[in-house]
């Protein structure tokens, strides 16, 4: 029997970006034969909490154990994941359904058991008491798990966990897409679970369906746990919560009346709300103010009314968002990718690589490393994803080099094959790491717009311009799109597995079981946008490229053009 979970100063940073903390300072416990409720905002850290004592999130810092064995131990230069926990924790992850590999239901079942030593037996009478649990007849264990309803599958995700028995139930939001009997068995679930004296971790928005059989509550916010308390006790102080909107109402209603008795006549709402909204408010006080003059001054009565309007729309909009998370910075990745034009980084890009190529002296190729750097370092936190590319490729360099240098009759090492191997492999890195900042400093719809502002004019001699733009673009769109897609099967067949790596390198023997639903999830999200693109009238001969964005050449441009100009320059002189 496992014990309680207990987390010290749990961090965890986002995988790429190593300074973007997703939960910091996390310090709680959840107790076996408990259910503990996470809430919180949409982006507050609940999933991330969940994968993380599931092992698919690497700690940043702290600690976390589950009764006296670490989760993470430290196996020669690697961590692993303690394989004891791993087995006895089973988690769902949000959309886990939609991870199917198999041809049946039953195979399906068959893959989660496999890391089980059960017999077979054993393994029929658990897939028969999870199907029932689950509420899903027998027959449809033969069925391609493809073909049951979306419900059905969110069952049968919980119906694989359940099969392995697991000691702990890590879920993210369970009751979602599932009817009011999937709920009520979902409730069932979790109360034999808790009879058995083991232990359930819950995220989730549905408190409706689950505070009434929750023990302890914690509320997730910006990362970190705000409030973790029992969850009688959670529900009675926030019961009052439940009496706000009755509140908010009376409120508005006296500020209407005082706003009336001001001679402002406040307009019906579209909507057919009681009172209009702050916004409808504001603009007709505003209209009505220019009309009469600045007679507002001289209304204490409705400089009062104003005040608690101000105030009704603050207290529902703290009603409404009671755990808001603090307010996003502004988005500098955003605007850095639309400050420049990206015909000019083009332009720099390749007369800077035309001449790095051109380099044959190892003095040559220190300019363009100290010019490769000189983009790349700043620009270091966009391209980390790609590190371990780079990383890979600086290791395939040394052994080839060393392979070209090496003679085998007789045998002994010849410094200068080697050598010239490093340089012709080395311009070919530098003009990569020199392209990779590109992907962070322009968006793909720049990318679209400036080439069919370029070459626009070949249209003329039927040259496909506007189709080769969009292909360009949506190269572009769907690299991040495809790695995030591969991240989210890795983390399903990762934890189905009970692999103990951690979720970066996943086991050879797991890639079928990611790569079956990725490539469904492709092939579906590629149908998509063919529809619409096919709904934007794109493919229509007829069709024209949206003109909304003109791109313009500014001063910064012209000075990155020059810049690469005088290096491209010094770099010819130096070969
Ligand atoms: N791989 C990642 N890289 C960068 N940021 C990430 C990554 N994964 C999650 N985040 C961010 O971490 C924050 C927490 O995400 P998480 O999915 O844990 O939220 P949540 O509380 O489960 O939200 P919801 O209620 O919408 O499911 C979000 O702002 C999200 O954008």
């Amino acid at each position: 029997m496992t014990g309680d979970w207990k987390l010290k100063q749990v961090a965890v940073a986002a995988p790429n970006e190593p300074e973007k903390e997703l939960l910091s300072g996390i310090n709680l416990t959840f107790r076996k034969g408990a259910v503990t409720l996470l809430i919180g905002h949409n982006g507050s850290g609940k999933s991330t909490l969940l994968e993380t004592l599931a092992g698919l999130r690497r700690l940043s810092g702290g600690q976390i154990d589950q009764g006296s064995e670490p989760l993470w131990q430290s196996g020669g230069k690697k961590q692993r994941l303690n394989k004891t926990i791993v087995m006895n924790t089973g988690i769902a992850l949000q959309q886990s359904e939609s991870q199917w590999f198999a041809s049946t239901v039953k195979e399906e079942f068959e893959y989660s058991l496999r890391p089980y030593s059960a017999g077979a037996e054993e393994r029929e009478r658990r897939i028969a008491d999870a199907m029932e649990q689950a509420g899903l007849p027998s027959e449809l264990l033969e069925r391609d798990p493809w073909t049951l309803s979306g419900g059905q599958q969110r069952r049968l995700a919980m119906a694989c966990l359940l099969a392995c028995e697991p000691e702990w139930l890590l879920l993210d939001e369970p009751t979602a897409g599932l009817d009011a009997d999937g709920i009520r068995r979902l409730c069932a679930i979790l109360d034999a679970h808790r009879a058995a004296g083991r232990g359930a971790v819950v995220a989730t928005h549905d408190l409706d369906a689950l505070l009434p059989l929750a023990d302890e509550v914690a509320v997730i916010a910006g990362g970190t746990v705000r409030e973790a308390a029992p969850a009688a006790s959670w529900a009675e102080t926030h019961a009052h919560e439940a009496a706000a909107p009755q509140a908010q109402r009376a409120q508005a209603q006296r500020a209407l009346a005082q706003l009336r008795a001001a001679g402002f006549a406040p307009p019906a709402s579209p909507s057919g709300a009681p009172w209009p909204a702050p916004r409808e408010l504001a603009a007709l006080l505003a209209a009505q103010r220019a009309a009469n003059g600045s007679r507002t001054a001289e209304r204490p009565s409705l400089q009062a009314a104003a005040a608690a309007a101000a105030q009704t729309s603050a207290a529902a909009a703290a009603a409404r968002e009671p755990q808001a998370a603090p307010a996003a910075a502004p988005n500098s990745n955003r605007r850095l990718a639309s400050r420049f034009d990206p015909r000019a980084l083009i332009a720099a890009y390749l007369l800077l690589a035309t001449t790095i190529l051109l380099q044959h002296s190892w003095a040559g190729l220190a300019v363009g490393a100290a010019i490769s750097l000189a983009v790349f370092i700043p620009l270091r936190a966009q391209i980390r994803p790609w590190m371990k590319a780079i990383r890979a490729y600086v290791i395939m360099t040394a052994i080839i080099a060393f392979i070209a240098g090496l003679h085998l009759s007789p045998f002994s090492f010849d410094w200068d094959p080697a050598l010239q191997t490093i340089q012709r492999f080395s311009g070919l890195i530098l003009v990569m790491m020199l392209g990779l900042p590109l992907m962070a400093l322009v968006t793909p719809l720049r990318v679209q717009r400036s080439l069919e502002q370029t070459f626009g004019w070949l249209n003329r001699f039927k040259v496909p311009v506007m189709s080769v733009a969009l292909t360009v673009t949506l190269i572009f769109r769907f690299i991040p799109l495809l790695a995030g897609e591969w991240g989210r099967y890795v983390k399903i067949a990762h934890a189905r597995g009970k692999a103990t790596t951690p979720v970066g390198s996943l086991p050879f023997r797991m890639l079928l079981p990611a790569m079956v639903p990725y490539i469904r999830s492709i092939l579906r999200m590629a149908e998509q946008m063919a529809d619409a693109l096919e709904a934007r009238g794109i493919g229509h001969p007829l069709a024209k490229p949206t003109q909304g964005l003109r791109l313009r050449f500014g001063r910064e441009d012209v000075l990155i053009i020059l810049a690469a100009a005088a290096a491209a320059v010094l770099l010819l002189l130096i070969k």
